[in-house]
Formats: C-alpha cells, structure tokens, sequence
C-alpha cells in the first residue's frame, strides 16, 4: 500500500538533473498524480529553448502561473500531486506556492559536468544541451525559510525516493 502524500511535492532542479525521472517515480511511490512542466510551455517558450535561447522571467510567468493554479486546484478536490518543474529562482518557488504553502520542494543538485553527461545521453523534444550554462546561472539554491530539501544526483532514482519519504516526516508531509 502506498504511503500518502498529503503535500503537493515540486521536484525541482536545472534541466538534466532527473525532474521528470525522479518526479514519475515518487508520484509512482505515493500514488500520487504526476505533472510534467516541461509539457505545459507555451509553445513559444519551446520555440524559444529550441533555438538556444533562455528563458527569461517574462517567458517563464505565465507557464509558472499555470502550475501554480494546477496545483492549487488539485489540492481543493483533496489530491496534492508531484510537478517537475525547474523552479529555478526563489520568486518562481512562491509563485508556484501561492495557492498551496504547504508546498514542500525537492531540488535535485548536482555538478555540472555529471548533469551534462546526462543530458546528453537522452533525447528531449525541445531542450538543447547548450543551454545548461544559462540554467545553473539562473539558479538559486533553497534559501532561509523555505520549505523545501536537497538531493544529490549521484544518489539513483529509488534511493532519492527513500531520502524523499524519510524528510517529508520532517514536513509532516507523508
Ligand atoms: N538519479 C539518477 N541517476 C542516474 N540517471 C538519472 C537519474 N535521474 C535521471 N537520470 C537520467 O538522466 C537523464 C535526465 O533526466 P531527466 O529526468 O530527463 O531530467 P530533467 O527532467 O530534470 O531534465 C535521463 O536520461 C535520466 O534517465
Ligand atoms: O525554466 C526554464 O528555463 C525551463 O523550464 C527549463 O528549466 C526546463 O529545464 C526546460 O523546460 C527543459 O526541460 P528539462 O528540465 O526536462 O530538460
């Protein structure tokens, strides 16, 4: 039987740090729906990454408003759900929170050059590799305040799981 979420969970990270893995596989563990940020861009965002190009704050508020809305939406029909979303900087974190502060976040981190290697042994419908720089730029770690907890990549998608589960009690999250 699984274990009950009773937070939404936003596994958060910079692009190729394991978000949708990692997010399927708790959701998979808590019985939990799952939602991918990567298929809610607009498709102009998509474009954009496509090209090379980074997002900016701009791009980014009306994909973030969506999640946030989502999540806050499920959570009134009684059902927190798991979202991977990058997440990237602390006023995107409270964004996608505001209708749901219980909100607990998972960020995946790790070293670049690991979470390069990853990216480029998959295949992603719009996202070039290029744009790793300008995602670990753009990041700003969990701060003071925040309800959220730190992974590292190197751990595998079932030990994340397990690390996950035992903090969220921390959270009374699970
Ligand atoms: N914890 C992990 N250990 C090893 N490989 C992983 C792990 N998490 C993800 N991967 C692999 O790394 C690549 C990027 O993962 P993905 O879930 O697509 O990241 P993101 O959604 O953050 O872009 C994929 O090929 C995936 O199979
Ligand atoms: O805010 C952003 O710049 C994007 O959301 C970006 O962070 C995200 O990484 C892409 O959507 C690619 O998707 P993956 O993270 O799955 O590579």
């Amino acid at each position: 039987m699984a274990e009950t979420l009773r937070t939404p969970l936003i596994v958060m990270g910079v692009s190729g740090s394991g978000k949708s893995t990692v997010g399927g596989a708790l959701a998979e563990a808590f019985g939990a729906p799952f939602i991918d940020g990567d298929d809610l861009h607009p498709s102009a965002n998509k474009r954009k990454m496509a090209e090379g190009i980074p997002l900016d704050d701009e791009d980014r508020a009306p994909w973030l408003e969506l999640i946030s809305l989502r999540i806050g939406a499920e959570l009134a029909d009684g059902t927190p759900i798991v979202v991977a979303c990058s997440a990237l900087r602390r006023r995107y974190r409270e964004q996608l929170a505001a209708h749901a502060p219980e909100t607990v976040f998972v960020h995946l981190a790790g070293e670049a050059e690991l979470i390069a290697e990853r990216q480029r042994g998959r295949v992603h419908e719009y996202m070039p590799a290029s744009l790793l720089a300008s995602q670990f730029d753009a990041l700003e770690p969990l701060g003071e305040g925040e309800r959220g907890i730190v992974i590292d990549v190197r751990r595998s998608p079932g030990e994340i799981v397990d690390d996950v589960r035992a903090a969220l009690a921390r959270f009374d999250a699970a």
